[in-house]
C-alpha cells in the first residue's frame, strides 16, 4: 500500500515511522508546508520520499492522511483530492472531529475517495518532528469516526492500518467523539493550563520559590500545559460547544467541592477522595497488559549510565518495562524513575535486584 502523509510534524512524522515498520505499508511519501519540517522527517527514516509539492504527494496514494492543524484540514483535503487514486481513503488525525469530517466528506463529494475520520489518542505536549517516536501508537487508542455515508471496506482498511501499527482502533460517531475528548483531552488540557498559571502568577506576585518546591503530584497535573499554544486554541474554536458544556459540569463540580471545604463536610469529602481513587485504580493501563501494573519508583543520582543501570537490571531478569518516566528533583542533582511492570510477582523481583544494586525503590499499584 503507498500511504501520503500532509503534515510531518510530531504526529505525522511519529506515523511515518510507524508505517515504514507496518507490513501493509510499502511506500510512506510525505509533505509539508514547512521545508524544515519536511527534511527532518526525511533525515529521521519517517519518509521513503518527501515532496515540496502538495498535490504530487497525493498521486496514486492509496490512503492520505492529513497530519495538518485542524484548521487547514479542509483546504488541504480540496486540494489533494481530485489527485487521489480511485477508490484512495482520506483520513486524518485532528483532535476534533464534527466539523473536521464533515468538511473532508464535503471535499470528496462528487469524487470515489472515501473519508475515515481518525483520532490516534497518543502524542505528547512537544510538536514538530523532530521529537517524533515510531513507538508512539502502540498500544493507543485510536478512534475511528465513520458516519452514515463512510463505505465500509474503506473502514475496514483504515481498522488494518490502525492495527498494523500498534494501536487498537475504537469506533465512533463524530459528535460523540468530541463531547468525549473534552471530558478526557480538552478540558483536562485546560485544567493544567488554569493551575499553571494560578502558580506562576502566584511565584511572580508573592513568592519567587513556590515552583521551585512543585513535586512529581503538580509536574504530572500540569505537564500538557506546555503544549502549543497555536494548535490548542484551533482545538478551542473547533470545539467550543462539548469543551463548554463539560467545563460547565467541571465548574459546578469545584464549587460542591468548595462548599464541602467551606462547611467541612468531612463525609461527603471523603466519599469524593474515595471514589476518585478507586475509579483511578480501576482505570484500564497500558493496552494489551492483561495484568496489574505496577509502579517502581526508584530514586536515581543525576549522574551518567544511571537510567541505562536501572532499566538493563529490570530486563536482565526478562521483566519488561510497561511504562516509563522521570521526576526530577527541583536541585536538579537527583530524581524519581518511574518504572511499571506488569504484576506483583514482576515487580517484587525487580526491586529486590535494584535494592541489591544499591538503589532505594518504593512500590505501588498504580
Ligand atoms: N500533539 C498531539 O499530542 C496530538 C495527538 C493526536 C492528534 N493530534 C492532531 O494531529 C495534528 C497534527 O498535530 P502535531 O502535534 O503533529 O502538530 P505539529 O505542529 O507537530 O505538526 C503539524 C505539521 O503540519 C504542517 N502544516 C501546517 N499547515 C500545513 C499545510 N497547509 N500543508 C502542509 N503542512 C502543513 C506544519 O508545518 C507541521 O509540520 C493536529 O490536527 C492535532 O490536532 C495531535
Ligand atoms: O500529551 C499527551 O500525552 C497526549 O497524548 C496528548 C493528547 C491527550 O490529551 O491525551 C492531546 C491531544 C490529542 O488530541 C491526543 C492526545
Amino acid at each position: 500500500m503507498r500511504v501520503a502523509i500532509i503534515g510531518t510534524g510530531l504526529i505525522g512524522a511519529s506515523l511515518g515511522l510507524a508505517f515504514r515498520r507496518a507490513e501493509s505499508v510499502r511506500t510512506v511519501v510525505g509533505h509539508d508546508a514547512d521545508n524544515a519540517n519536511l527534511a527532518t522527517a526525511l533525515t529521521k527514516g519517517a519518509l521513503d520520499s518527501a515532496t515540496t509539492n502538495l498535490t504530487d504527494a497525493a498521486e496514486n496514494a492509496d490512503v492520505v492522511v492529513l497530519a495538518v492543524p485542524p484548521s487547514v484540514i479542509e483546504r488541504v483535503a480540496e486540494a489533494v483530492v481530485p489527485h487521489m487514486a480511485d477508490g484512495a481513503v482520506l483520513t486524518d488525525v485532528g483532535s476534533v472531529k464534527g466539523e473536521v469530517v464533515a468538511a473532508m466528506e464535503r471535499a470528496v463529494a462528487g469524487s470515489n475517495v472515501h473519508v475515515v475520520g481518525g483520532h490516534p489518542m497518543a502524542g505528547s505536549h512537544e510538536h514538530g518532528p523532530e521529537t517524533a517516536m515510531a513507538d508512539m501508537f502502540v498500544g493507543a487508542t485510536w478512534l475511528l469516526t465513520p458516519t452514515a455515508s463512510t463505505d465500509q471496506a474503506a473502514l475496514d482498511r483504515m481498522t488494518a492500518l490502525v492495527a498494523d501499527v500498534g494501536a487498537q482502533p475504537v469506533v465512533v460517531d463524530p459528535k460523540a467523539h468530541d463531547l468525549l475528548v473534552a471530558v478526557i483531552s480538552h478540558v483536562p488540557q485546560l485544567t493544567a493550563t488554569t493551575l499553571m498559571t494560578l502558580a506562576a502568577e502566584r511565584a511572580r506576585k508573592e513568592d519567587a520559590r513556590l515552583l521551585l518546591l512543585a513535586g512529581g503530584g503538580f509536574r504530572d497535573a500540569t505537564r500538557v500545559a506546555a503544549s502549543n499554544p497555536e494548535m490548542w486554541l484551533q482545538i478551542c474554536q473547533e470545539n467550543s460547544e462539548a469543551i463548554v458544556q463539560v467545563l460547565d459540569e467541571y465548574a459546578a463540580r469545584i464549587g460542591q467541592l468548595r462548599m464541602m471545604l467551606h462547611d467541612f463536610d468531612s463525609e461527603r469529602l471523603s466519599t469524593m477522595l474515595t471514589d476518585a481513587r478507586e475509579a483511578r485504580n480501576a482505570m484500564p493501563g497500558k493496552g494489551g497488559v492483561s495484568g496489574q501494573l505496577v509502579e517502581l519508583r526508584v530514586v536515581i543520582p543525576d549522574a551518567p549510565g544511571a537510567i541505562a543501570d536501572i532499566t538493563s537490571t529490570v530486563s536482565s531478569l526478562g521483566i519488561n518495562i510497561e511504562d516509563i518516566g522521570i521526576d526530577h528533583a527541583p536541585d536538579g542533582k537527583r530524581g524519581q524513575m518511574r518504572l511499571a511492570v506488569n504484576g506483583f510477582e514482576a515487580a517484587e523481583k525487580a526491586h529486590e535486584a535494584l535494592g541489591a544494586n544499591g538503589y532505594e525503590v518504593l512500590e505501588r499499584a498504580s
